[in-house]
């Protein structure tokens, strides 16, 4: 196959780095001309991923520029999408549209990519001519990945996903913010932590106090995160779902190309003091009874990074973290245990790094699907 001309936008923010990191140690750049696009820097000199030598940044707004492109991969966001992709396609261009943002997601000419869960709707895809496939949401591609098995052998009733949800999947400055709410917590009790004669409750309430005061730097997320949660991730739906928990159902079930019988996954999203990784308690419901050993080997059976952690304490304390698993590929799910509900309803706990097979991984890998095809 000749070397594709692949346009690279979003390349320098958050999850494009994480993108670019992953591109670069699979040695992606070698077999790709890559073409990099700014929204604010035009003129700059391109980055030298893999390197390459990629002269001028240029404008991520230029459709003329947009359309000499075979293939471009977006991680710029869906404000940018919004605005380019509809343009490009009306001008006639063709090429393969590689996105990050949820904006097309659920769009009938769309393909949900994961492919360690959906290659075959992704090859039957590309052979019908869909030229467009975008990365699921992260929460849901880190579920499927988790418990892919026991969907394959189409053993789940249903699926209630309680979610412990990263900073970073509200983006860099939130991240940041994350960390300045700690270090802001710590610097206001910090005497009192040094005094080994002072009393727990008054450090406690002092600490209460400043988490509520004005002093807590809250300008990205609104609210205390650092000693607190945030209950509500995303917008508010009429359903009483926020958008993050009913993006679970549909988006889960596009991926695993059911539209006529759609298997319930619904549940509650929260925002948790982690960096970058989600983890989510599952409470499974399967449609028959089988042995716990049995479906730890589905489990552990369905793809090459899910990794089934006994259900122990030590072991889940070790292995079952973000601490642990952040900057890594590794998905470990544990915990499972039949639950006091009945033999058929299991729990599952499960962690992911959420830039990585969260975001920017399953876009890497199309990449390489749409190269080999
Ligand atoms: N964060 C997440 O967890 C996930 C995000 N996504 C999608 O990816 C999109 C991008 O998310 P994310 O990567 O977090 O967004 P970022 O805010 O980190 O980056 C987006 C763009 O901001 C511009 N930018 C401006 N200032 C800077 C700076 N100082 N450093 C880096 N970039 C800068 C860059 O565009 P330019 O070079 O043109 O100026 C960059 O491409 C989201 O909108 C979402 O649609 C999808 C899954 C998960
Ligand atoms: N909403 C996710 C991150 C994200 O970007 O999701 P989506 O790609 O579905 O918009 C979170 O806050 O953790």
């Amino acid at each position: 196959m000749s070397v594709q001309k692949v346009g690279l936008v979003g390349w320098r923010g958050m999850v494009g780095s994480v993108l670019m990191q992953r591109m670069e140690e699979e040695r992606d750049f070698d077999l790709i001309q890559p073409v990099f696009f700014t929204t604010s820097q035009k003129g700059k000199a391109a980055p030298q991923f893999g390197g390459k030598d990629c002269g001028l940044l240029e404008d991520a707004f230029d459709l003329d520029a947009l359309k000499a492109l075979d293939i471009i991969i977006t991680c710029q966001g869906g404000d940018y999408t919004k605005e380019v992709y509809p343009k490009l396609r009306e001008a006639g261009w063709n090429g393969y549209w590689i996105d990050a943002a949820s904006s097309l997601r659920m769009a009938d000419d769309a393909i949900i990519i994961l492919d360690p869960v959906n290659l075959n709707v992704i090859k039957d895809g590309i052979s019908n001519g869909v030229k467009t496939y975008v990365g699921g949401n992260c929460t849901v591609s880190l579920m499927l990945l988790a418990i892919g098995g026991l969907f394959e052998k189409g053993l789940v009733e249903w699926v209630a996903p309680q979610t412990y949800q990263a900073a970073s999947g509200a983006g860099a400055q939130n991240m940041r913010e994350l960390i300045a709410q700690m270090g802001a917590v710590h610097g206001n009790v910090q005497d009192k932590l040094e005094n080994p004669a002072s009393a727990i409750l008054d450090i406690d309430r002092q600490v209460a106090e400043f988490i509520r005061s004005d002093a807590m730097p809250t300008e990205q997320f609104g609210v205390p995160l650092a000693g607190s949660l945030i209950p509500y991730i995303d917008s508010q739906l009429a359903s009483g779902q926020s958008r993050e928990e009913w993006k679970a159902q549909v988006e889960a079930n596009k991926i695993m190309g059911r539209s006529d019988q759609q298997i319930p996954i619904d549940g509650l999203c929260v925002r948790v003091g982690a960096m970058r990784c989600h983890s989510q308690a599952l409470t499974i419901k399967l449609n028959k009874d089988l042995p716990l050993a049995e479906i730890e080997a589905i489990i552990a059976g369905h793809n090459d990074w899910v990794k089934v952690i006994p259900n122990e304490r030590d072991a889940s304390m070790k292995e079952l973290t973000p601490a642990k698993v952040t900057g890594t590929l590794s998905i470990p799910v544990g915990r499972i245990r039949k639950l006091n509900m009945g033999p058929e309803y299991i729990s599952a706990f499960t962690v992911g790094d959420q830039l990585l097979w969260g975001a920017a991984e399953p876009l890497r890998r199309m990449l390489r699907i749409l190269l080999a095809a």
